[in-house]
């Protein structure tokens, strides 16, 4: 990637931050800035536009946001300044200093009711508090920014920060059996094949492509089909018990069927989309 492209980094330390900064720094990537956010909180304007003056960027990368997706049910306001309003703030300071964004959503902003791969044309209807604000935050970029990607992916892990790899691993570490859902289906995404692609497209900087894609591994699984990937690559013993969703009441509702047809960015962006599984066994290994 050429070494002239100033880019910074939102969210710089949480799960997608922690996996670009580990591809910047593997491959020796120059002009990345990560910023917590303590140093770039993307709802304090004047920091905002002190760090945009200071650093001109070329592209910007927002992996901010509530992604506590049970306690956002209880913290819409909070929630959606973050997941909508920060997204706003951004796009509005990108379009002003000619920057490029690139902005991190979800497969909850669909309903997810009906078997069939979703499209970036498909209504999207959110049925989370998450899942409404980040696509609130979708139509914020879009209203005030041409120069933008929103990159929707779908349960997403890796090596960093927590997720549900981590979790699985903790508690079959600790239980003999788990009850996990069975009618929930989706597809993981490992955290470092979606900064590989963020990357990408920063490299390849194709102007007429701005947009929403959608992006995830390969193939499919439920929560549970992934609880039991999990512990047959790590070598785990535990009994894992598949339950329907009913049977594990949470304070959010979750898509029942979330699977991304990722037509669009494959053909855009030239990419071959590693399989889910392939994928999880490289985090494993990288967590052990
Ligand atoms: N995790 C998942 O399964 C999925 C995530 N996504 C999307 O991918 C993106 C990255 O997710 P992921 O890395 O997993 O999320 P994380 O929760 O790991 O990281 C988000 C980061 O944003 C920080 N943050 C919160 N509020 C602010 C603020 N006001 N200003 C600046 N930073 C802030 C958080 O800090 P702190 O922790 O201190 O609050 C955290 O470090 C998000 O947009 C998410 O919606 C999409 C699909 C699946
Ligand atoms: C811990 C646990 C979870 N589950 C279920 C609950 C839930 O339906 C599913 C996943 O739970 P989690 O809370 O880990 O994951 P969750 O927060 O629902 O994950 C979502 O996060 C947001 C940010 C996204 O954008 C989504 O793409 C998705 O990744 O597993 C069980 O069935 N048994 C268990 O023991």
């Amino acid at each position: 990637m050429s070494n002239k492209k100033k880019v910074i980094v939102f969210g710089g330390i949480g799960q997608l931050g922690q996996c670009l900064s580990k591809l910047t720094t593997s491959g020796n990537l120059q002009g990345f800035v990560f910023l917590d956010e303590f140093e770039g909180n993307i709802l304090d304007l004047k920091v905002l536009k002190a760090l945009f003056l200071k650093e001109s960027p070329d592209f910007v990368i927002n992996c901010a946001a509530y992604t506590a997706v049970d306690k956002a049910e209880d913290e819409p306001e909070l929630c959606g300044k973050i997941n909508s309003t920060g997204a706003g703030n951004l796009a509005r300071l990108c379009a002003e200093f000619q920057a490029t964004l690139i902005h991190i959503s979800t497969d909850f902003v669909f309903e997810g009711e009906v078997p069939v791969l979703l499209k970036e044309t498909d209504v999207a209807q959110p049925i989370s508090v998450y899942g409404k604000t980040k696509l609130q935050g979708e139509l914020e970029i879009a209203s005030h920014l041409e120069a933008h990607y929103i990159l929707r992916t779908s349960w997403l892990y890796s090596e960093f920060a927590g997720n549900f790899v981590k979790t699985m691993l903790k508690l079959g570490a600790e239980r003999e059996e788990l009850r996990i859902i069975v009618d929930q289906v989706g597809t993981p995404t490992y955290g470092v094949d979606l900064a590989a692609v963020i990357l990408k497209l920063i490299s390849m900087d194709h102007k007429t492509a701005y947009g929403t894609y959608h992006y995830s591994n390969e193939g499919l699984c439920s929560w549970y089909d992934f609880a039991k990937a999990i512990f047959e690559i790590s070598e785990t013993e535990v009994r894992v018990h598949p339950i329907p969703t009913s049977a594990y009441p949470t304070k959010a509702r979750r898509p029942a069927f979330s699977v991304m047809d990722k037509t669009k960015i494959k053909t855009t962006f030239n990419l071959e989309i590693p399989y889910w599984r392939d994928s999880l066994v490289k985090c494993i290994h990288a967590i052990k």
